[in-house]
């Protein structure tokens, strides 16, 4: 990074201007950096005699550009860089970003003597560069100053690899000559060949564990530092070379072409079939494939609901193709009882709109056969209402009324007298975690449903929706829109089914509203007034039931002050006045246990004590001891999950246990052990990632799949048998399938999961599960629209703290590498187990080796690092929210 030479050593560089250089080069000698007045800072340059050879002429440090090494070694080109400490820096940073095009410097080559200029040259000499969190991602590792940079590594289709030659040489010898037929590519086959244990190393990877020896062209086996290697990237376009490029950056261990040709044993005839058979690429027919591998296991009604959830989330090009090819599977069962084709027909449709109703969406907006009413058994009734009138109430829930805690039966009485009176009622059921909020909303809803009269059942979110039974989360149920402002209403007509099935009801139910923004509560308390055309009465004059707890996760406001959190929860809202409120206090939870529930009021409260830190103890007995190595957490894993190998196949068992953490990175740090540690073959469903506006591909594959935004599934999904995972977005609320709800694989089809639902109303229910098209929840991560066609599911061994929230989980573990960071989540995190002897938090010890390299600024060497017992963390808690 030396700047020129200009001046006199060089006065045509492209620097000078009327004879002095732009730049100001060379710079004075300094011996301290010093802020320079509205400028960037005058660096230190210290005149210690060093020179470097730059162009025939020797520099010293009066020429050296301001530079970071750190980010030249990552892209392996020129960066400047500036401390930007002053205003006026600042200013001209932002002014950057917004001012458009940049300008550059540029010098135009004069042409050969034959009057050539090298444009191939030209183009690969400038190339963007990625902005670095990208990078960052693509390498998944920080570099280090003093690693080597990114190697480049050859992608070539056989024998058309680049061979340099001298100028004299024979083309015949140079092509004959063994040395010409090597590249880094086919020596990467051959260091497979000869060296077994490296075959788990992908091409990208291998200048970590190898060295290219480029004057005798092979890879050997590397014994210092480590280097990353970038394959070079294909387009789409380019076909062949492209597919090879895909089945390199996923597939390792391959010896030859052919190896990496041949797919279970077939050796295909094009790199693109190697791809697709791998399931690497998508295929033309991945939807029709999908419907015909369930055909093989499902029953028609499932096969009906896959082809329901198909076109509402798969964006099928050719639907009407699809319904003729997979009508009569769809059919059997009332092709049985029917003779008559229409008929069946019909029914098919009928059922099929029924679904597609409950997911959202009209059955006129896809290209099927028309729907005859004649043949409409519901006389044009609303689906919603239907389905609700339809919910089975469990006869043990009519039971639980019995049961109920002194709190719990106050409530009771005092919702069911205002359903009863039918005047309405506005109340908030207020309950620590564990208190019996859910038990309370079920004794309600199988006395209300007994009597033949429709309760509603709502959540925040979709597991708490799915513990209820018929519950619905309460944006789909209500049809709230997503981005909710003061004053929004709800988006069904008065007309609507929903409308009408919420005049019908007698009792609604929201449990989590503190969950949940108040706007949205408020879009429904608007809408309602409107339809029961009572503007002045809360809800217009229903009985509505909130639920929820304060002192757990408040609702998500992206980027959002303390102040703006507060202000979009419920407590906030006009309504919250007119709330009666009923509060539960017992612990029903953790009744055997009375330290633990008084400790975790505490934790919930923010009145447990803290350190001169500003952290809470935790209770020893539940800590994990901790040396800072990576096997501390193999032993929470041991602890949470004793006797894996004995309760694979146990549902319950994959229910009842799991570990909680603050952010996704820690979850799938985990799910990724546990998957390993679970018995069974290993299935990968590969992504197929596009981003949607870049028509000229510059977004190259290999760098959206190392994507990961939250709420996505990942590029790679590897699963075995009876492994739990999670669903990721809302499928088919009405029928359990919601965003978090829980699952167990039962096997796997190349274009179709079959699962079973493990938790809730509709547990044990079996489901198959297309891959679908998912975009990240938050439009502004990337710049372009990212897309991932994927399953919708994630291992769920392991959780984050904010999707556990409302779940009992019997057995808990709590992984804490680093702080809590939002309000509640520490007692949510706690709050989850039974008894205090059913959870084990780890906290992890500050690494060894990092402590030693601060203190020294050099690494010492690694001793055994000692166990210890760490027990305190922060506790964030607004207490405003619990108060005010
Ligand atoms: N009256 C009761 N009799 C017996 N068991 C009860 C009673 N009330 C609640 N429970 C049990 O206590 C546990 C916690 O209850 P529940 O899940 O309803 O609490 P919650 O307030 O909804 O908790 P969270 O807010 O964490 O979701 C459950 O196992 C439930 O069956």
């Amino acid at each position: 990074m030396m700047h020129g030479p200009c001046g006199a050593l060089n006065p045509k560089n492209v620097c000078m201007q009327q004879n002095e250089c732009k730049c100001r080069y060379p710079q004075s000698f300094n011996e301290n950096t010093t802020q320079g007045k509205d400028s960037y800072p005058v660096y230190r340059r210290r005149d210690n005699g060093r020179q470097a050879k730059v162009q025939g002429k020797m520099l010293d440090n009066r020429w050296v550009v301001p530079y970071n090494p750190y980010l030249l070694r990552m892209f392996n080109c020129h960066i400047n860089v500036e401390v930007c400490s002053s205003i006026k820096a600042v200013k001209y940073l932002y002014k950057y970003i917004y001012k458009g095009h940049d300008r550059a410097s540029f010098r135009i080559d004069q042409p050969d003597a034959d009057g050539n200029i090298d444009e191939i040259k030209k183009y690969v000499d400038a190339r963007w560069v990625t902005p670095p969190e990208a990078m960052w991602r693509i390498f998944g590792f920080p570099l280090c100053a003093n690693d080597p940079p990114v190697l480049q590594l050859p992608l070539h289709l056989p024998n058309m690899h680049r061979v340099a030659f001298n100028e004299q040489a024979h083309l015949t010898d140079v092509v004959a000559s063994e040395k010409a037929s090597k590249s880094m590519l086919t020596e990467y086959f051959k260091a497979n060949q000869n060296h077994p244990w490296a075959r788990n190393i992908l091409y990208k990877d291998f200048p970590g564990r190898f060295t290219w020896q480029k004057g005798k062209k092979y890879w050997k086996e590397r014994v210092e530092r480590y280097q990353i290697g970038r394959i070079v990237s294909a387009n789409p376009s380019e076909g062949e070379r492209y597919y090879l490029c895909v089945l390199l950056n996923h597939v390792a261990g391959k010896t030859s072409y052919e190896d990496l040709l041949t797919v279970d044993g077939r050796l295909c005839g094009s790199f693109r079939e190697a791809a697709e058979r791998l399931g690497l690429i998508e295929a033309d027919n991945t939807l029709d494939d999908c419907l015909t591998e369930a055909e093989q296991w499902a029953m028609p009604c499932s096969l009906r609901r896959l082809f329901a959830t198909i076109l509402v989330h798969c964006e099928p090009g050719d639907v009407r193709g699809l319904w003729d090819r997979h009508f009569e599977p769809m059919s059997d069962d009332y092709r049985r009882s029917h003779t008559c084709r229409i008929e069946v027909e019909q029914m098919v449709l009928l059922d099929i709109r029924g679904m597609l109703q409950s997911m959202g969406k009209d059955i006129a907006d896809f290209s099927l056969p028309c729907i005859d009413d004649a043949f409409d058994p519901t006389e044009g009734e609303a689906r919603e209402v239907i389905e609700e009138s339809n919910v089975d109430f469990d006869i043990n829930d009519t039971k639980l009324a019995s049961s109920l805690n002194l709190e719990q039966r106050v409530a009771y009485n005092e919702i069911l007298a205002s359903v009863e009176r039918g005047d309405g009622g506005v109340f908030f059921v207020d309950g620590p975690g564990g208190t019996g909020k859910t038990f309370l909303y079920r004794a309600l809803l199988a006395k209300v449903r007994s009597k033949g009269n429709i309760a509603i059942a709502t959540a925040t979110s979709g597991v708490a929706a799915s513990i209820m039974p018929g519950g619905r989360t309460a944006q789909s149920r209500f049809k709230i829109p997503l981005s909710c402002d003061d004053g929004a209403s709800c988006t069904f007509t008065k007309q609507s089914g929903t409308a009408k099935l919420l005049r019908m009801a007698s009792l609604i139910l929201w449990d989590e509203a503190t969950m949940t923004k108040r706007q949205a509560v408020e879009a429904l308390d608007n809408s309602m007034r409107d339809i029961m055309g009572r503007r002045d009465r809360p809800f217009g004059g229903k009985t509505v039931v909130f639920g929820g707890d304060f002192r757990q996760v408040l609702p998500v406001v992206r980027r959002g002050s303390r102040d703006q959190i507060i202000d979009a929860t419920l407590r906030s809202s006009h309504l919250w006045k007119g709330m009666r409120q009923l509060r539960l206090v017992t612990n029903m939870r953790a009744h055997n246990d009375t330290w633990f529930p008084d400790y975790l009021l505490r934790v919930g409260n923010g009145t447990e004590e803290v350190d001169d830190q500003g952290n809470i103890r935790l209770p020893e007995d539940i800590c994990v001891p901790s040396t800072g190595e990576g096997d501390d957490l193999e032993k929470l894993i041991d602890h949470v999950f004793p006797r894996l190998d004995d309760n694979m196949s146990d549902p319950n068992y994959m229910t009842s246990h799991a570990i909680l953490s603050t952010t996704n990175d820690n979850v799938e740090k985990i799910n990724i052990r546990m998957v390993e540690r679970f018995r069974g073959e290993e299935v990968i469903y590969h992504s197929f990632d596009s981003a949607e506006d870049d028509p000229y591909g510059y977004y190259a594959p290999e760098f959206l799949n190392g994507l990961a935004p939250n709420g996505l599934p990942p590029h790679a999904l590897k699963l075995k048998l009876n492994c739990p995972v999670i669903l990721l977005r809302n499928i088919d609320p009405a029928n359990g399938l919601c965003n978090g709800t829980r699952l167990v694989v039962r096997g796997f089809e190349r274009n179709a999961i079959d699962a079973e639902i493990v938790i809730g109303q509709h547990a044990g229910r079996r489901v198959f599960l297309p891959r679908i098209p998912l975009c990240p929840s938050d439009n502004g991560m990337f710049p372009f629209k990212f897309k991932r066609k994927q399953f919708p599911v994630r291992l769920s061994f392991a959780m984050t703290i904010n999707k556990a929230q409302g779940q009992t989980i019997p057995i808990v573990g709590v992984y804490l590498p680093n702080p809590v960071f939002s309000h509640g989540q520490l007692y949510v995190a706690l709050s989850r187990a039974t008894a205090k002897r059913n959870i084990k938090i780890l906290i992890e010890k500050e690494k060894e080796k990092e402590n030693a390299k601060k203190q020294s600024g050099k690494p010492k060497k690694r001793k055994r690092p000692a166990l210890s017992l760490q027990t305190s963390m922060k506790n964030i808690v607004y207490k405003e929210v619990l108060t005010g």
